[in-house]
């Protein structure tokens, strides 16, 4: 007999050249929408600019970075905020599932359909060869596009209220992910990335 129904399982999902990992509903001591409401109430988001082409523009999204290090992206340094109670929180539970140790963590506010992520891996130096990032979601479900950077492949999940996705395994050196925005109108969405910066 199955002893844990399939939604508190940590599952693989069929995938080509690297790991992915799968938890409908990451166990945790508050309800999502409750996790929702306090990370919008308690973290420091801000709208950050980029430079592209030469040119500054404001990210289509807001963020946070939190944790014990800092982190390079596009060319600037992000030092963190402290962890909160809850992300803590949060980042144990997954340590716990995964087997896998993070010492930091992105946080991405979409406000609604409008907002998304770029195509990109998660790929910058400090995160080692071949990184272990888990993903968690709230509110709002989005889909996640995989694709292969030298292959004609992708991969669509969608990723609901309260699920964690893992990422590992050469999974950022051939492939790219991102969040496109759609035309559906969509509520709030806050995903966290945990990482382990070496
Ligand atoms: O919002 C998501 O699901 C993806 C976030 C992401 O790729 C990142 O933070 O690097
Ligand atoms: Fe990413």
């Amino acid at each position: 007999m199955d002893l844990f129904a399939d939604d508190t399982r940590l599952t693989p999902m069929p995938i080509d050249d690297g790991e992915l990992w799968f938890q409908q509903r990451l166990p945790l001591d508050l309800a999502p929408d409750e996790v929702m409401r306090r990370l919008l109430a308690e973290t420091g988001w801000r709208e950050e600019e980029i430079q592209v082409w030469g040119k500054l523009h404001k990210q289509p999204r807001l963020s946070a970075w939190h944790g014990e290090a800092s982190y390079r992206y596009s060319g600037k340094t992000f030092h963190p905020q402290p962890f909160t109670a809850l992300q803590l929180h949060i980042k144990q539970t997954v340590e716990r599932v995964t087997g896998r140790r993070f010492n930091s963590v992105l946080l991405n506010y979409y406000r609604d359909e409008r907002d998304s992520m770029g195509f990109h891996a998660d790929d910058e130096r400090e995160l080692g060869p071949e990184p272990a990032i888990a993903s968690v979601s709230f509110g709002a479900p989005r889909t996640f596009i995989l694709k292969h950077r030298h292959l004609p492949k992708k991969v669509q999940l969608a990723l609901g209220d309260g699920c964690l996705l893992l990422m590992a395994g050469a999974l950022q050196k051939h492939w790219l992910h991102g969040i496109n925005k759609e035309r559906t109108p969509r509520g709030p969405r806050i995903n966290l990335t945990f990482r382990l910066i070496l």
